[in-house]
């Protein structure tokens, strides 16, 4: 298994690309099934979520040609031949339940593995089976499956989410595209992958209003038709970049980025001394003369701070000069990066959904693992200024969400390189 080794050292100083948005990507290629028509996406990451949801693509019927090294993604689900995403493919990634929406809507009838919890939480379906019932589907749990038909069609109807669950506010969009009048759904999610996904339907030629506001009013239509869509850039990843300099010092341009994507998040960044210039390219990142500033935050559904940016953030903290107060309300286990960080000299104290971080001046480099995608990245982030060598171990998790993250990395003047084994 592979592992990434990091040794702390001197400023950054360069630019990154930033890829296109992983969960983007993961909705528009589920959305796919909902035409016969090809469907072309084009600065599609190349990642290995990427690659599991075209295997469950694939043992649908849907036929994929990547082009251009995998930027690409050419999908035709004109003859789906199964109704079923088996639960080996569906257990490797949760976005793949997001098949469900748009199978039972063009088909009448899917079987999809219900995704189980994972390390970040226990991270229920009944948001997403509620509204599919609401609009008419018989919806039944049978040995770990969810089993949902609707042979005449699903029905228009109003869905008030109890939660504006971004899942199952794509899945229960993309299944209205194609019922029968029209869909309003309350509290959804306004998430940009939410409103790319939306426009992507659109484009396709559904009626979708309201994307980008709590309340999305969708009109069904009797088909859809193929289109080609350029995927967003991944403000994950476009975050996780910006704190790089401010951890190891310097300066980074990163092309592709926008503040529009991240609002709360450059915000809170630059409450930590974070200079953040709009370029003509991107956004452009450097830490100010000054120490790392603590900053409190607590994640919220978009706009607000984002939870899959949280471990990055409290790797900052933990370098900050004062003590931060970081608080996680969306999943109920994502402090798992904390005993990593306590490893290499942090001072965290986690309770409940609650950490503190008091700042030390220096972590020190230590052979570190992570359960999940984003503690992992936020534990090289922190060893980009550690004492001596940090080794993160089981990356392919990070490969889950990042591009060679070592190669972007060291183009900037990190040492980092990744261990084969
Ligand atoms: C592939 C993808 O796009 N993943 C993102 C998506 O995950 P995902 O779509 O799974 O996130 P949700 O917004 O659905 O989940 C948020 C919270 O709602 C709960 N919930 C959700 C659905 C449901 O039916 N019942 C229920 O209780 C979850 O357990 C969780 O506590 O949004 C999250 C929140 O921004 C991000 O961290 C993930 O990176
Ligand atoms: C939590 C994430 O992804 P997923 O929802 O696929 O687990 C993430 O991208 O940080």
């Amino acid at each position: 298994m592979d592992s990434i080794v990091v040794k702390g050292g001197g400023p950054l100083d360069g630019r990154i690309q930033i890829a296109g948005a992983k969960n983007t990507s993961l909705k528009l290629i589920a959305a796919s099934i909902l035409t016969e028509e090809p469907v072309t996406l084009t600065n599609v990451p190349n990642l290995a979520d990427i690659r599991t949801i075209s295997d469950v693509m694939e043992s649908l019927g849907v036929e994929i040609a990547r082009l251009e090294g995998g930027r690409v993604m050419v999908l035709s689900a004109a003859s789906l031949t199964s109704h079923t995403a088996e639960y080996d493919l569906v257990r490797k990634l949760r976005a793949s339940f997001q098949v469900l929406g748009p199978l039972l809507a063009r088909t009448g009838e899917a079987i999809v593995s219900l995704p189980g919890g994972c390390a970040i939480g226990a991270r229920p379906v009944d948001i997403h089976l509620d509204a599919l019932e609401q609009m008419g589907a018989k919806v039944e749990l049978r040995d770990g499956y969810v089993h949902a038909s609707a042979p005449q069609g699903l029905k228009g109807c109003e869905i008030n989410f109890r939660f504006a669950s971004v899942g199952a506010t794509e899945n229960a969009m993309a299944a209205a595209t194609l019922a029968k009048g029209t869909t309003i759904i309350r509290n959804a999610a306004r998430e940009p992958d939410t409103v790319a996904l939306a426009e992507c339907l659109n484009a396709m030629g559904a009626q979708i209003e309201g994307a980008g506001t709590s309340t999305l009013t969708i009109t069904g239509v009797d088909r859809l038709h193929g289109v080609t869509q350029e995927v967003l850039t991944d403000r994950i990843e476009l975050g996780t970049f910006m704190v790089a300099p401010m951890i190891a010092g310097g300066s980074v341009e990163l092309l592709g980025g926008r503040l529009d994507l991240i609002p709360c998040f450059a915000d809170k960044m630059i409450e930590a001394g974070a200079i953040i210039e709009e370029t003509k390219d991107g956004l452009k990142v450097s830490r100010g003369d000054g120490p790392i500033k603590p900053v409190d935050a607590k994640t919220e559904p978009f706009p607000g701070f984002p939870t899959d940016l949280q471990a990055q953030f409290m790797a900052m903290m933990c370098l900050s000069n004062g003590t931060s107060v970081l608080e996680e309300t969306i999943f109920e286990n994502r402090f798992m990066h904390a005993p990593e960080l306590l490893r290499m000299g942090a001072n965290v104290e986690v309770q409940g959904g609650v950490a503190k971080v008091h700042g030390v001046e220096k972590m020190k480099g230590a052979p570190v693992m992570a359960t999940d995608l984003r503690a992992s990245v936020s534990l090289i982030l922190a060893g980009l200024a550690a004492e001596g060598e940090t080794v993160v171990n089981r990356v392919y998790h990070l490969d889950r969400g990042y591009e060679h993250v070592e190669r972007k990395l060291s183009a900037v003047g990190a040492q980092i390189e990744r261990m084969s084994s």
